[in-house]
């Protein structure tokens, strides 16, 4: 048995959590899940725990921090969060506000392109573990690692948590994209100019560069924006193909972060004067304000620019 066989508590029974567990139990890892559904004690599920994941949406993570507080967690807890998205009132990420409420635990992200479904299958995928403390990251790198999941080490948390936050609203760019049929050339531009607009948001929010050119930027921007399983991509598609945002919403099969990440952003972008044209549109669509149409044709007509500035 692997790390004689630490203790798991993941929270949030969703799918993203589920799958996690399960990677866990590929390990033979005792994996305890807990949801707020289950009815189930939570200060009895942790009592004994080593880690705690949190694969919570980014609704959950306030909830999900007051709810361990009032628990008084063992600082010795390893605290792995996986949520993808930025906190609507503060504007902070996850790893903020874990950081914030439990500063003596050892915190890790975990981000990466993984779509849920095609690891729950076997497929082969790889993810980023990330923290200050490289010590807690190489544990979780072994606990979760397996023949077909293979687990990097980072030491940038903020950059490798932005980038997979940050991919979520090109990811409803890109769905649109495939939606209006544009085409190949164009969904290259997209991406290729997406990724300049997310690391410039990324860096100023704290992310180092380099991060975002790795598999929690770059590859989980290519995973995102080129799947249809992706709940996000989903929501562009749907919206190229005419339905409204609550009528794609009452149908969509779990969270699709990139809506809220999205009017969060271009508020972080209002107030640091960051140029962000594609998040832009994304979030006009988004409001109902523009037609796909309209939104592709804003991002052609912009001023002429130098494709590096
Ligand atoms: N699906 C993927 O492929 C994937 C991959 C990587 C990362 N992620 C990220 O992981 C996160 C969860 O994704 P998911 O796909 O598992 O989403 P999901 O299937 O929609 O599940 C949402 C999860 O959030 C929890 N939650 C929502 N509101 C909450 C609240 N107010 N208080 C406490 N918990 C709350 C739910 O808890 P209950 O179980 O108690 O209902 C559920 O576990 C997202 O940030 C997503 O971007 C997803
Ligand atoms: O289904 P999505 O759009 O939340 O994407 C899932 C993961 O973030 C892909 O890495």
């Amino acid at each position: 048995m692997l790390e004689n066989a630490k203790k798991i508590t993941v929270i949030g029974g969703g799918i993203w959590g589920q799958t996690l567990a399960n990677l866990a139990r590929l390990n033979h890892l005792a994996v305890r899940v807990w949801s707020r559904h289950t009815g189930e004690d939570l200060g009895a599920i942790i009592a004994d725990t080593e880690v705690i994941i949190s694969a919570v949406s980014i609704k959950g993570v306030v909830p999900t921090i007051e709810k361990l507080q009032q628990l008084q967690l063992n600082s010795r807890i390893i605290i792995v969060t996986a949520t993808k998205g930025l906190e609507p009132i503060t504007t902070r990420t996850p790893f903020h506000l874990w950081n914030q409420a439990f500063p003596a635990n050892p915190l890790v992200v975990l981000s990466g392109p993984n779509l849920a479904k095609e690891i729950n299958q076997g497929l082969p995928a790889a993810t980023v573990v990330a923290s200050y403390l490289q010590k807690a990251a190489i544990l979780l790198q072994k606990l979760l690692s397996g023949e077909s999941f293979r687990v990097y080490l980072n030491s940038d948390p903020l950059g490798t948590e932005l980038g997979g936050t940050l991919k979520n609203v090109m990811a409803i760019a890109s769905g649109v994209c495939d939606g209006l049929q544009l085409g190949t050339n164009a969904k290259s531009a997209l991406l290729t100019r997406a990724l300049p607009e997310i690391v410039r948001v990324g860096t100023c929010l704290g992310g180092c560069q380099e991060t975002f050119f790795g598999l929690s930027g770059l590859g989980d921007l290519l995973a995102t924006c080129n799947s249809p399983l992706s709940r996000n991509y989903q929501v562009g598609y749907q919206l190229a193909l005419g339905l409204s945002l609550p009528e794609i919403l009452a149908k969509l099969e779990g969270t699709a972060e990139g809506i809220n990440t999205t009017e969060v952003l271009m508020r972080i972008a209002q107030e640091k004067n960051l140029y962000v044209p594609i998040t832009c549109q994304v979030d006009r669509l988004l409001r109902g304000e523009i037609s796909p149409q309209v939104a592709v044709y804003e991002l052609m007509r912009r001023d002429l620019k130098a494709e590096f500035d």
